[in-house]
C-alpha cells in the first residue's frame, strides 16, 4: 500500500472513531444510512433482477452488466432489430433487462397486446421518462396527457381529424408537392447530369415538403421551407432531428429521470445561461435542444396569433379557413360560449397542441417517405407499377383528392408495406399501474413493456417466412394469422393510437403519387445500405441519397 493511502486511511478511521466516542448517535445514523443506500444500490442492479424478481423466470437475453442492461445492443443497433432478434430466440413473451435492473417486458400475441393497448389502456400509460422526454418537443398536449384528461382532450380534437375534414383538405397539399416537383426538375436540369440521374438526399426534400404540408393544413401558415434555405421553423426542426440519436435519447432519459429535471431544463434561466452547457461534451446536446425548441416555440406562437384572431368567424360559414387549428379554435370558441359548460382548452394546452402537431405530423410523415421511396428504389418493378397506376391518374388530374387517391390499390399496397416493414416509430413504452395477468404472466404494477411496433409489424408467425421483405402484393392477399388491428402496429391501436393516421397516410400517398410519376428512384451507389436511427423516430441517418431521374415520356 502506497504511504499515502495509508496515511488517508489511518486519518478516516482515527477521525470515524473520535465521531463514534462522542458523537455515537450521528455516527450510527451515518453508518446505517450508507449501509442502506448499498443495500438499494446492490438490491436493484443485481439481487432483484437476478435472484428476486417474479419475472425472473421468462425468457429473454441474459442480464447483463448491472448498470447498463441490454441498453448497449438497443443504442448502437438499429431500431428494434435487437429485440426482433430477442423475440426470434426467445418466443412470444420476453423479459429485458434495461439499464439500473429495471425490466420490460415484450408481448407478441395480439390478445396481449389488446389488453395494455385498448380494453385496459388507463391502467398501461405511457411511462413517466417518456412524458416528460416528449413534453420538451412537444408540450403537454396530446401526446402527453393521460388517463381523464387525454379522454377529454382527444374527444375535443376528434372531429378536426374526421374524414369529411381531411377530404375538403386534400388540394392544400398541392402547393408543397408541385413546389418540391418544380425544385427536383430544376435541380436535375442544373447541371449536365449523367443519363443515370442526379444523387440527392431525398430525406432533407421530403422533411421540407411535409413541414410545409402540416404548416398549411394544420394552422394555415405558409412556411415556404421549400424555398427559403434559412426558414427559422425548418432549421430548428433540422437541427432537432440531427440531434435523434441513441445515445443522445439514453442521455437525455437519463436526465429528465433527476426529479424536478423537466422544470429546470425548461427555464428561462437555463436557457440563457446555456452556453455552460456547451462546455461538456455529455451536455452539449442539450443547449442545442433548448435553441431549437426556443425557435420553434416562437413561430408556434405566432401561428397561434393568428388563429386566435380568426376565433370570431362562425363555425357554420363553409368558407371559413379548413385547417386543423382553425377547427379547435372555432370550436373551443364554441365551447366557451356554451351555457353547458363543455370541455374547453386553455390557452396554454392550445399552444401545446401547435407543438404537438409540428412534433408528431411532420418528421413522421417524411421518415415513412423517405423509406417508402428507398424500398421502391430497391424494387424497381413495384416502383414500374405504381408509375403505371399513377400515370393513369395523372391524365385525368394534377391534383388527385382524397378519394381518387384512396382508389389506387397498388398505392395503398405500397404504402401499407413500407409502413409495415420501416415504420417511422419502431417502438413505444408502456408501464403497468396495476398488478395483473397478461398472456398468463402476473405482471407486477411498476413493470415497464417495449410496445415493438417493428417487431410485431415483422413477426414471422404472422407473416410468414417473408415477414421483412418489402412485398407490396401480399396486402391483395393477406395471410390467415392477419389481425386487422394487431398485426401492422404502425400507428398503434386504442384509444392512444395515432389521431393523425389517416391524414398521414393521405399525405404520404399524395406526395409519393407525383414524385412516381415525374421521376424514377434508384439507390444512389452499389452496395447502398438502409441507416435507419435509433431513437424516437426512424429517421435515416444518411438522409437518404437516392439517384433520381425525369421520367421520360413520348
Ligand atoms: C407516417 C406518419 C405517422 C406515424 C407513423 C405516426 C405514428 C404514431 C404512433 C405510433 C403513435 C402512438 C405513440 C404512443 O402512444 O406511444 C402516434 C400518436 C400520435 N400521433 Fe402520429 N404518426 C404519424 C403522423 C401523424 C400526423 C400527421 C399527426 C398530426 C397532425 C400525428 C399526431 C399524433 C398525435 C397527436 C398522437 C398522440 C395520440 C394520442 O395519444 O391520443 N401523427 N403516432
Amino acid at each position: 500500500m502506497s504511504p499515502v493511502l495509508a496515511r488517508v486511511m489511518e486519518s478516516t478511521w482515527n477521525h470515524a472513531t473520535e465521531v463514534a466516542s462522542q458523537r455515537p448517535v450521528l455516527f450510527f445514523a451515518v453508518v446505517l444510512g450508507t449501509a442502506w443506500v448499498i443495500f438499494k444500490v446492490l438490491y436493484n442492479l443485481i439481487l432483484y433482477p437476478r435472484f428476486l424478481s417474479p419475472l425472473r423466470s421468462i425468457p429473454g437475453p441474459p442480464v447483463g452488466h448491472p448498470i447498463y442492461g441490454q441498453i448497449i445492443p438497443i443504442i448502437k443497433g438499429e431500431a428494434g432489430i435487437p429485440q426482433r432478434a430477442w423475440v426470434k430466440e426467445h418466443g412470444p413473451v420476453v423479459r429485458v433487462v434495461g439499464p439500473v435492473g429495471l425490466e420490460r417486458l415484450i408481448f407478441m400475441k395480439p390478445e396481449a397486446n389488446q389488453k395494455i393497448l385498448m380494453s385496459d389502456w388507463i391502467d398501461y400509460p405511457r411511462p413517466k421518462f417518456m412524458r416528460d422526454v416528449l413534453a420538451t418537443v412537444t408540450g403537454y398536449g396530446l401526446l402527453t396527457v393521460t388517463g381523464n384528461d387525454h379522454k377529454q382532450m382527444r374527444k375535443a380534437m376528434n372531429p378536426a381529424f374526421s374524414i369529411p375534414n381531411l377530404m375538403a383538405q386534400s388540394d392544400m397539399y398541392y402547393g408543397p408537392i408541385e413546389g418540391l416537383v418544380k425544385i427536383l426538375h430544376k435541380e436535375i436540369d442544373s447541371e449536365k447530369v449523367p443519363e443515370n440521374g442526379k444523387e440527392l438526399l431525398m430525406y432533407e426534400w421530403l422533411s421540407k415538403v411535409t413541414l410545409d404540408i402540416i404548416c398549411e393544413t394544420a394552422f394555415g401558415y405558409r412556411s415556404d421551407s421549400l424555398h427559403n434555405p434559412h426558414n427559422e421553423l425548418a432549421e430548428a426542426y433540422d437541427k432537432l432531428t440531427s440531434l435523434q440519436t441513441g445515445t443522445n435519447l439514453a442521455r437525455f432519459i437519463a436526465i429528465v429521470s433527476i426529479p424536478g429535471a423537466v422544470k429546470f431544463i425548461s427555464s428561462e434561466w437555463v436557457y440563457k445561461h446555456r452556453s455552460w452547457l456547451r462546455k461538456f461534451s455529455h451536455t452539449s446536446a442539450l443547449a442545442d435542444l433548448m435553441e431549437s425548441m426556443h425557435r420553434i416555440r416562437k413561430v408556434s406562437a405566432q401561428m397561434l396569433e393568428e388563429k386566435m384572431k380568426d376565433s370570431a368567424v362562425p363555425i357554420s360559414d363553409s368558407e371559413t379557413k379548413r385547417d386543423i387549428m382553425s377547427i379547435l379554435v372555432r370550436a373551443r370558441k364554441a365551447d366557451l360560449d356554451s351555457k353547458a359548460g363543455g370541455y374547453a382548452m386553455s390557452d396554454e394546452a392550445m399552444m401545446d397542441q401547435v407543438l404537438t402537431f409540428l412534433g408528431a405530423g411532420h418528421e413522421t410523415t417524411a421518415s415513412g417517405l423517405a423509406w417508402t421511396l428507398w424500398l421502391l428504389a430497391k424494387d424497381p418493378e413495384s416502383q414500374r407499377k405504381l408509375r403505371e397506376e399513377v400515370t393513369a391518374l395523372f391524365a385525368e388530374t394534377s391534383q388527385p383528392d382524397y378519394r381518387a387517391l384512396k382508389d389506387l390499390k397498388w398505392l395503398e399496397c405500397v404504402v401499407q408495406e413500407s409502413l409495415r416493414v420501416m415504420p417511422p416509430v419502431p417502438m413505444t413504452f408502456r408501464q403497468a399501474a396495476k398488478t395483473d395477468f397478461i398472456d398468463g404472466v402476473l405482471v407486477p404494477k411498476g413493470t415497464f413493456f417495449y410496445i415493438p411496433i417493428r417487431v410485431i409489424n415483422t413477426w414471422k408467425e404472422v407473416w410468414g417466412d417473408d415477414a421483412e421483405e418489402f412485398k407490396p402484393s401480399r396486402w391483395l392477399n393477406l395471410p390467415p394469422n392477419y389481425n386487422a388491428i394487431f398485426s401492422s402496429l404502425s400507428f398503434l391501436a386504442g384509444p392512444h393510437a395515432c389521431i393523425g393516421k389517416t391524414m398521414a397516410i393521405v399525405e404520404m400517398k399524395a406526395v409519393l403519387a407525383a414524385l412516381i410519376y415525374h421521376f424514377e428512384f434508384e439507390p444512389a451507389y452499389e452496395g447502398q445500405v438502409p441507416q435507419p436511427t435509433a431513437a424516437v423516430t426512424m429517421k435515416p441517418k444518411d438522409n437518404m441519397p437516392l439517384r433520381v431521374r425525369k421520367v421520360k415520356r413520348s
